[in-house]
């Protein structure tokens, strides 16, 4: 990038150099496509639009994805717990909208997306009631509640975002030169951008993959991104689809979470790390329980939390995020996805995916703050492993990162370590959902009392019947370990009262 005394983003000074680049390549990147991505339960957003060339009006009946054909899989979609009782997406009902969106796309702006009308009446879908996926509950793509669902969704998709040309993007970014070059992940690279206005925005241009397998990445992000609309959540500013996929993202001046804490993490005092919490809470729970649809972003980790000039974070690369009808208390993948270290033990044994997925991630997320160690150590030793049991003997002084050395609201520290522990608890249905997350945080004494109570009754409880409420934990190891745990966390509990009572 020419030097034209410009602000710049902070990090961008050593990471335009080329061993940068190399390092940047070793982060603990995303993996998509191990499992075949297919099933109604995939995103909509991957899976309606999947079906769309990237080229204009090319449009593939029999869509899949790549991924499927290549792991040998898709002709077993049956037998995969993905497809059971899903409806069939490759039906043609829907064609005439999907040719419709590359076009909107590539038109952008001179196209109003309100081409979809909202249908009035549209139903609102129950909240989950039973465990189990009720089959007869789960609506057909070509159900009319569906496609007004679908159709209200597209009257909420902005005209504003700006169709970047490709001699626009390549302007802006020096033609995609090293010296621009702010980010790279497993799938995409990122560039800065300086507009004609002066303004710098974020291109992410994506790399990996085949068209197919590219396309349904960008699609998938992008369909969940222009819904999406939260101080804590990434801004987009528009996108391109000529010479390949971009994303114009608002630009993160201080890069992602991860470039900081694991580089001169000094500057991360206390006081931006619990800003840092607070905010990816709040960001999570506008995607859980806050904005028209659960959305499950399933790749929580800090190289997906950028930090905007004040250190406010915001959740980004939305590539592998879900959404889930209200009626389906989880949904089955048959795929692993997402980032080793982060992923819940009930994703990993069953394919479970819910809102408890990311929690179990922000509570690793919280460990890294806590302790400034990463999720995934050198030698692939996980943090959570690592961190267990000295929350368990609540030893704060080994938990806390050496370079915050008394420097820390000893309150807050508690907190966190306390909803740390909550959200990696290995039982889904222990964790807390995310706006408990905040009010444990705030340290609100119903919050709290509410979890004393839980502890306290969990601790009473047999055997036996936590065997039957988290199947997969049944080795007495784990038990014994999870009553030290429970007792650690009573007693966090007591201190926080204790020390809230004298104050
Ligand atoms: N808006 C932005 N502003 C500044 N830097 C950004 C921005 N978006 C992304 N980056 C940087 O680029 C990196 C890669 O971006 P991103 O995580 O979206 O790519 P990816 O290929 O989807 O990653 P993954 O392998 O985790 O799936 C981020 O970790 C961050 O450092």
């Amino acid at each position: 990038m020419k030097d034209d005394g410009e602000p710049k983003p902070s990090h961008s000074n050593d990471e335009h150099k080329p061993e940068k680049k190399q390092q940047l390549k070793k982060e603990n990147h995303s993996v998509r496509g191990i499992r075949p991505r297919i099933g109604f339960s995939d995103s909509f957003s991957t899976l309606e639009l999947g079906g769309l060339d990237i080229e204009e009006g090319h449009q593939s009946e029999n869509y899949s994805s790549p991924r499927s054909i290549e792991s040998g899989t898709l002709s077993s979609r049956a037998s995969t717990s993905d497809s059971e009782g899903q409806p069939d997406l490759r039906g043609t009902n829907n064609n005439q909208w999907r040719q419709g969106f590359f076009k909107l796309l590539k038109k952008g702006s001179q196209m109003p997306f309100h081409t979809f009308h909202p249908l009035k009446n549209v139903p609102k879908l129950a909240r989950r009631k039973s465990k189990r996926i009720r089959e007869d509950l789960i609506p057909s793509l070509t159900s009319p509640s569906l496609n007004s669902s679908l159709d209200t969704e597209f009257c909420c998709f902005k005209s504003s975002w700006k169709n970047f040309t490709l001699s626009e993007i390549q302007a802006a970014t020096n033609d995609f030169s090293h010296d621009n070059l702010i980010g790279e992940g497993g799938y995409a690279e990122v560039y800065l951008g300086k507009l004609e206005d002066g303004n710098f925005v974020a291109f992410k241009r994506l790399t990996r993959g085949n068209q197919e397998e590219m396309t349904a990445d960008f699609l998938s992000e992008l369909g969940i991104i222009v819904h999406v609309d939260h101080p804590n959540i990434a801004k987009l500013i528009g996108y391109g689809v000529e010479g390949g996929m971009f994303l114009a993202l608002q630009l993160s001046p201080h890069g992602s979470l991860s470039s900081i804490l694991y580089g001169p993490r000094e500057k991360l005092n206390w006081s931006l790390r619990y800003k840092i919490a607070m905010g990816t809470a709040e960001g999570l729970r506008y995607l859980h329980e806050g904005c028209q649809r659960r959305i499950i972003h399933k790749d929580i980790k800090a190289s997906n939390i950028l930090l905007s000039q004040d250190f406010e974070p915001q959740i980004s690369d939305f590539g592998l995020a879900k959404w889930l009808p209200d009626q389906w208390t989880h949904h089955t993948v048959s795929k692993v996805e997402g980032t080793f270290g982060y992923l819940p033990p009930e994703f990993f044994m069953h394919g479970i995916v819910d809102e408890k997925t990311d929690v179990y991630a922000y509570g690793v997320l919280l460990l890294e703050l806590i302790t400034g160690r990463q999720a995934l150590d050198s030698s692939q030793k996980s943090l959570v492993m690592w961190a267990k049991p000295l929350l368990s003997a609540n030893n704060m002084k080994e938990l806390v990162d050496p370079v915050l050395p008394d420097a820390y609201d000893e309150e807050q520290m508690k907190l966190v370590i306390l909803t740390a522990s909550l959200c990696i608890e290995q039982a889904s249905i222990h964790r807390p959902h995310m706006s408990e997350v905040l009010k444990i945080l705030r340290g609100e004494e119903e919050s709290l009392k509410m979890i004393k109570e839980r502890q306290k009754s969990k601790l009473q409880r047999t055997y036996s019947v936590e065997l039957n409420d988290a199947e997969d934990y049944n080795s007495t190891k784990f038990l014994n370990d999870r009553d030290r745990y429970m007792e650690t966390i009573l007693s966090t509990l007591n201190s926080i009262k204790k020390e809230s009572n004298e104050s």
